[in-house]
């Protein structure tokens, strides 16, 4: 079953064509990222499938529901109830606890409190961090906040998780440790992701990779069971891209056995 379906998306600044004519699905439980060079249109992409940008031109369909024909009123409901958004800066709010930043979904959906609970259990417990559920935001290193969004993300059971550059302000080691979780929720709960990266070692946990240039859809590779043949192709589909110097940086390459 198809989670996302994106048809002929175009979104224009001015006379500037950002994003011309992108088609594409993404299955139910496919990980699935978005590379492509500095200012090819990644964010632009992102945000217009999870309707914080409105496309100039083109449909989106989330579960059957089509993005276009919602009322801006309706719109915040939607993504409220569909999608959960993981961004490179956390976006919590500080002045609410961690667990009040995580319930805050349920709480505007007007959930009942023994289904909260139970539901902030078992997210917290399995992202581990229910030691912090009293902590201020401000007092959380970088990963402990990601940790806390991403539990935010999926509280409601998103049909779609969006993640944009979410270890962008994170160390190697917590870099690991976010992938980590994307990566159990692709293979334990089958959540589906679409994650924009530079990077290739993240990247390299996605199934499916669809590059941007230019605003259009330039190629699209996929893993199979070559997880180190996977790699090279992102290497090499980015030096065939080209771009600046932060479209190659990486937390560490990937050790493989053979
Ligand atoms: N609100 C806006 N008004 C005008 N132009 C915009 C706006 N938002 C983005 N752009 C332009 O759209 C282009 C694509 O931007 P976008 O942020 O989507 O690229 P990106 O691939 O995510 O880049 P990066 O990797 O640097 O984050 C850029 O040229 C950017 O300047």
């Amino acid at each position: 079953m198809s989670i996302l379906r994106v048809n002929k998306i175009s979104k224009v600044y001015g006379k500037q064509p950002v994003l011309d004519r992108i088609s594409f699905s993404i299955e139910s439980g496919e990980f699935v990222g978005i590379m492509g060079p500095s200012g090819s249109g990644k964010t632009t992409l992102l945000r217009s499938l999870g309707t914080l940008d409105r496309p100039t031109y083109g449909e989106v369909w989330i579960k059957d529901e089509s993005t276009f024909e919602l009322q801006q009123e309706n719109l915040s409901v939607f993504r409220r109830k569909k999608l959960g958004f993981v961004f490179q800066q956390f976006d919590l709010l500080d002045t609410l606890t961690v667990e009040e930043n995580i319930l805050l979904p349920l709480i505007l959906n007007k959930n009942d409190i023994p289904s909260m609970k139970q539901r902030l259990q078992e997210v917290t417990t399995d992202l581990g961090i229910e030691n912090l559920l009293k902590m201020r935001i401000d007092s959380l290193s970088g990963g402990q906040k990601q940790k806390a969004a991403i539990a935010r993300a999926i509280i409601h059971r998103p049909d779609l998780l969006l993640a944009d550059e979410p270890t962008g302000n994170l160390d190697s080691k917590a870099s690991r440790e976010i992938m980590e979780i994307f990566n159990s929720l692709h293979k334990q709960n089958k959540t589906t992701i679409l994650l924009v990266t530079h990077d290739p070692v993240i990247a390299s946990y996605c199934d499916r990779l669809l590059f941007l240039k230019d605003g259009q859809l330039y190629n699209e590779i996929y893993k199979g069971d070559d997880q180190k043949g996977f790699f090279q192709k992102i290497l090499d589909m980015l030096a065939l891209l080209g771009g600046d110097r932060r479209d190659f940086y990486t937390i560490n390459f990937p050790k493989y056995d053979s």
